[in-house]
This record gives structure tokens, C-alpha cells and sequence, in this order.
């Protein structure tokens, strides 16, 4: 079993710079070591890119540009450093690098609009210093990288990301070495995307201690960590019984969807609560499936667990049916238009409650715009935890649960072909499944979220354009059963 590895606040490792420049190393020397390393990926992943392109800000990134580019060009390559410092070079180690890349016959030119030509790229604008949206003329050198035909290497971070994620333009580059201690910011969202390949170089600091994670990663070889056999002698009854609630009129896929999740998932006892004329079509496909008649309503004595929300609509027929599973002490995944109902009417969750909000859900559970969440991730997921006291999986790339007083779970599973509609509706269904099995609702949040999205993943071997949500029912029964 491998072990999930710690992501890192900027304000962590920001502490863990300060420690490690006390005890183990000066500036100038992890400065240097930040080169070196960032050199070496270079030439890992570039081997022939024969002309470099070094585009240094005024800081501490700079500085790590600058003995960037004086080691490629003391290996013979041609270097030219476009400098970005409007109010000149005012940090030490930066500008003692800069004068020995000058010393060592270096080139640098200063920020004129437009970049030259290159075969790659290095980005040593800005790293974990920014603390606000680019300004303008930063905004344009970061517009400049991104029109270049050449490949991007990222230095720390790409320009533009800030402790929060993306607060306006940044850099996309196709890798990013971070250095010192992986950053949680990269794992999620737009920043994510503009971080592409990622690599950290620990810049050899020894004796340090360091800090306590902000996130922990989890890829799909994590899975065996909450996935264990079955017992040899266990029954349906000791599996789970889940009940899946939703599916108004015209939506009955989302519940179908929902409800066959929870069955490859392992669930012992699936029941679905839809509309009467949606259950021979439900049956047909599913015949292990039930399905209640409309006019039993919801018994909420029968289920070890409830998904609610898929197709569930917000008229008076899906409201009545949350009401009724909000009065239960039960636990339960609240899905879709369950989460628009709870954020519209401020409801109290039952204790084992998991929200399963994409950022536009997330927004109106908040009261404020999906691109405020996607700003800041990790602090949205936390926020919404803390307002409705529940699990929270916040979807989309780089997925993050949260829960109050546990370190959070970012995925690094799931890809872009699972942006399509009913792949939400099968997340529900797999957590209500392994909470259905007795896991704790965070445990279940995290392993339902890297099955689901591992499932994604195995599922788009073929291609992401047109994988479908149930695609993903083969792979989670696959996935469900770790070696
Ligand atoms: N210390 C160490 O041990 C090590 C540090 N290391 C490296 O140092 C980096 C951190 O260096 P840092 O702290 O100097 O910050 P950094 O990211 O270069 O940015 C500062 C510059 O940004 C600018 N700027 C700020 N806001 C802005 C805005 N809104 N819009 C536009 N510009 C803005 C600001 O400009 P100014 O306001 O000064 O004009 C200033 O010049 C770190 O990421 C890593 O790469 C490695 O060498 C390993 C060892
Ligand atoms: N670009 C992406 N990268 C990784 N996962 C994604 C991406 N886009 C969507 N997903 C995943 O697919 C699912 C989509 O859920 P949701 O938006 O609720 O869909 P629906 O409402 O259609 O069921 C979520 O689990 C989300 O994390
Ligand atoms: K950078």
C-alpha cells in the first residue's frame, strides 16, 4: 500500500524556506541548487532545444532564472535572458546571480513588448511572491510567453498562480519543477492546467523538519488504502442497503445512473425511489435494481444509506423527498439539484452528510460566483464544509474533499473526458454504496472520488472525446476489488 504524499500552502513552505536558510543553507545557495535542478529537467525533458529563452522577474524566481541561464550557457547553448524588473532587481541572491550570468558573458535584454525566438521557454517571472493579480505589464510578459510557438518550463511555479490559485493571466506551461516542497495549489483547477508535468526538487536540505501537510495526493494505487476484500462468509444484508432517491420526469437516467454506481460499487441492496413510470425502463436494464411504487414515498427506516439528487429536480415532488430524508438520522450523498435545494433553503444536514457540489453548486452553497470557488479551491471546499458541517467533494479536475478538522484529499485521477452530463450522478451512487458498506462519510468521500475517478480514467483508455458516464460501470467493479 502506498502512502498518500503531502501537498503543501505556500505559507508552509514559505516557514520551511525560512528553516532551511537558517539551518542547513544561505539564499544564494538553494538559489543555486533551484538552478541546477531546474537545468537538469531542462535537458531531461529538451534534450536538443538548442536556443533558450529566459524571461526573469525582479525576485527570487528571477534569480533562479538567472542561474538557469548561466549554466546553459556554459554548456554552449544560446541564452538569452529577457529581464522583467520595471523597479529594478532589489533582492540579493537574485541580483548576485544576475551579475555572474553578465560576468560569465550572458545576454540579457530588458522586457520590450515582444519575445524573441527559442526552442524553449523558461518562466522565472514570478513564483510564490505574487500576492495579487499581475499587473499590467507583468500581465503582458506572461500574454508574451503564452503566444510563443516554443515549449514552457515553469520554475517554482507557473507566472501568475498565486497562494489561492489563479487570480487572473498566467503562464501555461507544458512542465513545472517546484522547489523545495510540492505545492497543493498545483493540483487543482485552473492552475493545474497552466502547471502541466509536475516535478519537485527538494534542493538537497537536510535537518530540516517539515511542516505538517496542508492536502494529501491520492492517485488510483491509493485505492487499496479503503478497498479491502470481502469477508468470506458476509451476505447481502452486511453490504449495504442504498437507497437512491431522484429521477423527475424526463431525468430518469440520472437515477439510473446513480443507482447502477451503487450496485458495482458493492452495494448489497439497491432501491430506487423515481417516478412510477420510469421503472420499467429502470428494470429492463437493471433487473437487480428495485424500485418502490411513488405512493410508499421514501421509507427511511429500510437504507444503510440514500444518494439524493440525481434528476431530482426542484419542484414540489424532488422538495418533498429531501424534506423527508433531511428529517432522518441517516447517512446520505446530496447530489445536484439536492445541493441547490439545501443552498436555496438553508437546510440543517443530517451528521453523516457528503455534499457533492460541482463549482456552480458550490457557488450558490457559498452565495457567491463559480469563478470565486474556482479561484480559491481549496478555500471554497472548506468554507462549505464548515458552513453546512459535512463531507465535501468538490468536483472537477483536481477534485478536493474536505471535511472540518481533517487534512484534505486532492485527486490526481480523472481527466476531461468525464466533463459530460451523468457523470456526477455515478460519483453519488458509488459513495452512498461504500457508506452503504460502513465507511465513515470521509473515508467514503475520498475512496468514492479516486474510485470514480480512476474508473474515469481506465475508461477513457479509448479516448476521452465521447466517454460516457456509464462506461465507468465495468471499471469501478474492476477498481472496486484491488489486488
Ligand atoms: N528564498 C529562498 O530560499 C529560495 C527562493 N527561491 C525562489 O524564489 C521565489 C520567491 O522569491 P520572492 O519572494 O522574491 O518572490 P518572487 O516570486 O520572485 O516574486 C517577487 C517579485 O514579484 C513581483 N510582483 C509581486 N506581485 C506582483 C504583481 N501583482 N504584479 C507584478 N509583479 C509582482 C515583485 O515585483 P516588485 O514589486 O518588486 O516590482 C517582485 O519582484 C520562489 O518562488 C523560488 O522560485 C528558490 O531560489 C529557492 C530558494
Ligand atoms: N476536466 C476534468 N478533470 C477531471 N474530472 C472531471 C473533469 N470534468 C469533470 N470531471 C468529473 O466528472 C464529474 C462531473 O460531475 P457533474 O458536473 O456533477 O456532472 P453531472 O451533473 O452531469 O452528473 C465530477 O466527478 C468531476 O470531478
Ligand atoms: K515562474
Amino acid at each position: 500500500m502506498r502512502d498518500l504524499s503531502p501537498l503543501f500552502a505556500t505559507d508552509s513552505v514559505r516557514r520551511f524556506e525560512a528553516d532551511a536558510i537558517a539551518v542547513a543553507a544561505d539564499e544564494a545557495v538553494l538559489m543555486e541548487r533551484a538552478g541546477q535542478a531546474a537545468w537538469r529537467r531542462a535537458l531531461e525533458l529538451w534534450p536538443s532545444a538548442a536556443r533558450l529563452l529566459v524571461v526573469c522577474g525582479a525576485g527570487g524566481n528571477g534569480g533562479d532564472g538567472f542561474v538557469f541561464a548561466r549554466l546553459a550557457h556554459e554548456s554552449g547553448r544560446q541564452v538569452t535572458v529577457v529581464e522583467h524588473a520595471p523597479r529594478g532587481i532589489h533582492h540579493a541572491a537574485a541580483a548576485a546571480a544576475r551579475s555572474r550570468f553578465v560576468d560569465a558573458g550572458g545576454n540579457v535584454e530588458p522586457w520590450r513588448d515582444a519575445l524573441p525566438d527559442a526552442d524553449l521557454v523558461v518562466d522565472a517571472l514570478l513564483g510564490i511572491g505574487l500576492t495579487a493579480e499581475p499587473r499590467n505589464d507583468a500581465a503582458a510578459a506572461i500574454s508574451a510567453i503564452n503566444a510563443h510557438a516554443a515549449p514552457v518550463l515553469a520554475l517554482d511555479v507557473p507566472s501568475g498562480v498565486d497562494a489561492r490559485g489563479v487570480p487572473g493571466e498566467a503562464v501555461r506551461a507544458q512542465a513545472t519543477i517546484e522547489f523545495l516542497l510540492p505545492k497543493a495549489v498545483l493540483r487543482t483547477g485552473r492552475a493545474l492546467e497552466c502547471a502541466g508535468r509536475l516535478s519537485c526538487a527538494a534542493l538537497e536540505v537536510t535537518g530540516v523538519t517539515p511542516p505538517a501537510p496542508n492536502a494529501l495526493l491520492a492517485d488510483a494505487s491509493g485505492l487499496s488504502r479503503w478497498l479491502r476484500p470481502r469477508r468470506s462468509d458476509t451476505h447481502k444484508g452486511e453490504q449495504g442497503r442504498v437507497a437512491c432517491v431522484g429521477g423527475d420526469t424526463g431525468s430518469a437516467g440520472a437515477i439510473l445512473l446513480c443507482a447502477e454506481a451503487a450496485a458495482r460499487t458493492g452495494a448489497g441492496l439497491v432501491r430506487v425511489h423515481t417516478r412510477d413510470a420510469h421503472h420499467a425502463a429502470l428494470l429492463a436494464r437493471r433487473p437487480e435494481l428495485m424500485a418502490t411504487p411513488e405512493c410508499e414515498g421514501v421509507d427511511v427506516d429500510w437504507p444503510d444509506a440514500i444518494a439524493i439528487g440525481p434528476g431530482l429536480g426542484q419542484g414540489n415532488w424532488g422538495f418533498a423527498h429531501l424534506h423527508r430524508v433531511l428529517q432522518a438520522d441517516i447517512a446520505c450523498v446530496l447530489d445536484a439539484d439536492a445541493v441547490t435545494i439545501v443552498a436555496r433553503h438553508g437546510f440543517t444536514l443530517p451528521t453523516r452528510s457528503v455534499l457533492t457540489p460541482h463549482p456552480g453548486e458550490a457557488a450558490r452553497l457559498l452565495g457567491t460566483t463559480t469563478n470565486d470557488v474556482q479561484r480559491d479551491r481549496f478555500g471554497s471546499a472548506a468554507a462549505i464544509a464548515d458552513r453546512y458541517r459535512a463531507v465535501v467533494v468538490l468536483k472537477g479536475a483536481g477534485t478536493i474533499v474536505a471535511a472540518a478538522g481533517r487534512v484534505p484529499l486532492v485527486l490526481d485521477a480523472g481527466n476531461p473526458g468525464m466533463a459530460t452530463g451523468g457523470m456526477g450522478d455515478v460519483l453519488a451512487g458509488v459513495i452512498a454504496a461504500l457508506m452503504g458498506q460502513g465507511m465513515a462519510p470521509f473515508d467514503a468521500a475520498c475512496a468514492g472520488a479516486l474510485l470514480h475517478s480512476a474508473a474515469g480514467d481506465a475508461a477513457a483508455a479509448d479516448g476521452e472525446r465521447g466517454l460516457l458516464a456509464a462506461d465507468l460501470m465495468p471499471q469501478l467493479r474492476r477498481l472496486a476489488n484491488p489486488a
